[in-house]
Parts: structure tokens; C-alpha cells; sequence
């Protein structure tokens, strides 16, 4: 039987950047982050707080090959400033469809977002807006992975969905190997012993220590979101 109210009243949704891309090489396919935004306006619809962390991988990761014999911090402040493009573009998509968004930075660029402050992102929460995330955690070194972890357990998120292109935590990366198979659910520690390369340890720890369970899934799918808020059995759950 599936049920008629969500399962969560407040969520921290990581968006992959390169889930933006579509089928396209680089960038935001604009078909693509209008039917995301359309799922995203639909969970919101049925009274569900959304936080959103976006990712940077379709502009700029501070270790990749566009960056390859750079300093690695000043390739971590593009990186961060790629996911402040995406949030914008979100935002913008997201205002079209009828949904007020708040994008707050982690990196103080006053002139174009609202810098982070907790109590703000919660009241707009309250309030029925969506907050999305940018600059990850303003740090180099670590990932939107990580801020998605530092966010969700800092508003109170009962849940992190790892919204990706891939549907779920498999024994081994999916894309590079064949015979590789998906979990239904793991532990956080599991999940670490294992070295699975989905999430950095830094985020999985994060959760594990606040018992902040993640939900890993594809965006790809359609309807994939709200199966996953209605708490249906979607993707890959990693718990504590
Ligand atoms: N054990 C695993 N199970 C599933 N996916 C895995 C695993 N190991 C590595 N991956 C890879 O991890 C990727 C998920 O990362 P994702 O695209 O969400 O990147 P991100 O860095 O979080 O976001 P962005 O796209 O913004 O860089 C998948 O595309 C998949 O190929
Ligand atoms: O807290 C953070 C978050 C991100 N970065 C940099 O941004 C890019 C893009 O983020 P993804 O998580 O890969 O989508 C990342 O490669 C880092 O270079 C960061 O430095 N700090």
C-alpha cells in the first residue's frame, strides 16, 4: 500500500551538478533543471521543507583536468564558485515555476546572494521557501557531499537524498564496473570500511556521528523524489 502523507517534514536534498547536464557535455541543460525543478515544486506541494545542496561537477571540480597543475585551494574556490552559478540557475528556474527560493553562499559575495545565516535558512524554511545552498562549505578540501551532511544536520533535516545519476550504492562504481551490484541498504561504517567511492568519508562520517540517514538515488528516474519522500523504498539507504 503506499502512503497518502509524506514520510518527512523536512529534507536536505544534494543535487549532483553534473545532474544538470542532461545528456549534454558540460553546463545546465535548461529541459533538465525544469523537470528537476518540476519535481522538486511538487514535494514542496505536499508540505515538505526542502533544503537543496547543489553540486559544481558540471562547471569546474577542483580536481579534475581543467584544473590539473593549479593550486588546489584556488581551484576549490572555483569549484565553489561553479555551484553559485547552478544555485543561481536553480533559483531562477524555480521562481519561474512558482516557488520562492532563497540562495544563501557559504562565501561572502554579498553583491549576488545572501550570505548564510542558520536562523534565516530556517525561518525561509518555516516559511514554505526553498533554501538552496551554494559554495558548499566555503572551504577548499572538501566537497558539496560534505556541506549537504554539515547543512542537513545543521537545520534539522530528518533525511539526506543524495540525488545523483546513478540509483543507489553499488559494491563497486556502476559506471566502471559492470558487475557490480546495489545495495537496498548499508551502514554508515560499511559504507566506509568499503571505500565506496559514492560519497567522501568525510560526509559519511558527519552523518554517522549525527545519525542523519542518507537516501541515494537517481534524479534520472521520474518521480524518483517523491517516491523517496513518501518513504518508499527507492535507491539505497545508508544508516547509522
Ligand atoms: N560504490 C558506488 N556506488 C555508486 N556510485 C558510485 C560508487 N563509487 C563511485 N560512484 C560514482 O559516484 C558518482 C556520484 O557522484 P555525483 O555525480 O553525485 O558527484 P558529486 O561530486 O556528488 O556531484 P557533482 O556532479 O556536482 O560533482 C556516480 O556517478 C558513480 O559513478
Ligand atoms: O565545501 C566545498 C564544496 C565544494 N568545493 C569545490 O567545488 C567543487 C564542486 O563540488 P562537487 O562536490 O564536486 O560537486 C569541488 O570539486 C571542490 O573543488 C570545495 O572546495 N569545498
Amino acid at each position: 500500500m503506499t502512503a497518502s502523507q509524506p514520510a518527512h517534514k523536512r529534507i536536505l536534498l544534494k543535487l549532483s551538478g553534473e545532474a544538470l547536464m542532461g545528456d549534454d557535455a558540460f553546463g545546465i541543460n535548461r529541459a533538465t533543471i525544469e523537470r528537476i525543478v518540476a519535481e522538486v515544486v511538487e514535494v514542496t506541494h505536499l508540505g515538505v521543507q526542502v533544503a537543496v545542496v547543489i553540486g559544481g561537477g558540471n562547471i569546474f571540480r577542483g580536481v579534475a583536468g581543467g584544473s590539473e597543475g593549479m593550486d588546489r585551494a584556488t581551484a576549490d574556490y572555483m569549484g565553489m564558485l561553479a555551484t553559485v552559478m547552478n544555485a543561481l540557475a536553480l533559483a531562477d528556474a524555480m521562481d519561474k515555476q512558482g516557488v520562492t527560493a532563497r540562495v544563501m553562499s557559504a562565501i561572502d559575495i554579498q553583491q549576488v546572494v545572501e550570505p548564510y545565516v542558520r536562523p534565516k535558512a530556517l525561518q525561509y524554511l518555516e516559511e514554505g521557501k526553498v533554501v538552496v545552498f551554494a559554495a558548499g562549505t566555503g572551504n577548499p578540501f572538501f566537497t558539496t557531499d560534505t556541506a549537504a551532511a554539515l547543512r542537513g544536520a545543521e537545520i534539522g533535516a530528518e533525511l539526506v537524498l543524495k540525488a545523483t545519476k546513478v540509483d543507489g550504492v553499488y559494491t563497486a562504481d556502476p559506471m566502471k564496473d559492470p558487475t557490480a551490484t546495489r545495495y537496498a541498504r548499508l551502514t554508515f561504517d560499511e559504507a566506509m570500511v568499503r571505500n565506496l567511492g559514492i560519497m567522501d568519508a568525510t560526509a559519511f562520517a558527519l552523518c554517522r556521528d549525527q545519525k542523519l540517514p542518507i537516501r541515494v538515488f537517481s534524479i534520472t528516474r521520474p518521480g524518483a523524489l517523491k517516491r523517496v519522500v513518501m518513504g518508499e523504498d527507492e535507491g539505497t539507504l545508508v544508516y547509522a
